[in-house]
């Protein structure tokens, strides 16, 4: 398949890397800076584009992945080409497939929520398409998805909650390690040996929850010995609110994704 990527920035070049495994598509990339995109000039079959229009009239399917505020640039350009090339894949958060096909004056419009995970091919991509994609195009669109891992097929209205949880989940994911590590290091613990403690932890808890099908807080219990270590800690957590924070956290974000 011809591939477009407009916007070659974290989530643009996952997908052309994560997508360019097996080498089997042709890609057009365009980023606004040069610098970014200077690594793949080596790759035979990635041609570096001069602006988003030489993407778009050359793939079967472009994705866009500017950010939510920088893609007014970018719709203007696309709705100035009046013939339809294959299908425009948006990345954007918060971004609806009405305002985008307006926009851009596009019919066969997709829009995905990708997480970065999907670099090591282990994540859930969200996809809904606007009703001029035909089946076997939304076929082969979530074929051509499959190496970023999951591809699940999702009503817009549950994208901003999604969002939240799928995309901007690593980032809360990783403040929480972050804290984890932190603790350890205020304890007196090396950092690099907390790291990696840290993340066995959660890779063990993560995958023992699941190999025992059980809610996370039946392993809160499994682990808690009346009056002894655990619970202390439990109990300086309420405390400090953290639970809420966290949920206010999600929230907050939830809102943010609805405002863009
Ligand atoms: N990061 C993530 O984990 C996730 C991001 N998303 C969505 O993906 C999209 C991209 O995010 P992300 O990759 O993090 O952002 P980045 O800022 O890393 O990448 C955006 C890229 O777009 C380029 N760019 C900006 N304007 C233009 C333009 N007019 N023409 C061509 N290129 C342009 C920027 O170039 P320059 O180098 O000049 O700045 C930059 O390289 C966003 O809409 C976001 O909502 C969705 C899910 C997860
Ligand atoms: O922070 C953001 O707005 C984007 C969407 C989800 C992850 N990154």
């Amino acid at each position: 398949m011809r591939v477009g990527i407009i916007g070659v920035g974290n989530i643009g070049s996952m997908i052309l890397e994560v997508l360019n495994d097996k080498a089997e598509h042709e890609f057009y990339i365009y980023n606004r800076s040069i610098e970014r995109v200077r690594k793949y000039e080596v790759f035979e079959n990635v041609k570096i584009c001069s602006n988003v229009k030489e993407v778009y009239v050359q793939s079967d399917c472009t994705f866009l992945c500017v950010k939510p505020q920088q893609t007014k640039q970018v719709y203007d350009t696309l709705f100035e080409i009046h013939e339809e090339h294959g299908v425009l894949v948006s990345t954007a958060a918060g971004k609806r497939i009405e305002e985008i096909s307006q926009s851009t004056g596009k019919k066969n419009v997709i829009r995905i929520m990708p997480t970065i995970t999907s670099r090591i091919s282990i994540g859930i991509t969200a996809v809904a398409c606007s009703k001029h994609v035909d089946s076997s195009t939304r076929h082969e669109f979530e074929k051509l998805l499959s190496p970023l891992g999951e591809v699940m097929e999702l009503e817009e209205e549950k994208f901003d909650a999604f969002t939240v949880l799928n995309s901007s989940g690593p980032a809360f994911v990783a403040f929480i390690l972050e804290s984890f590590i932190e603790g350890a290091i205020n304890i007196g613990v090396n950092p690099d040996y907390a790291r990696d403690i840290v993340l066995r932890t959660f890779e063990g808890s993560v995958k023992l929850l699941e190999h025992m099908s059980i809610e996370p807080s039946r392993l809160k219990y499994l682990v808690s010995s009346p009056g002894g270590v655990t619970i202390r800690g439990l109990y300086e957590l309420e405390k400090d609110g953290v639970k809420g924070a966290i949920m206010s956290a999600i929230y907050e974000a939830f809102k943010r994704s609805q405002e863009l």
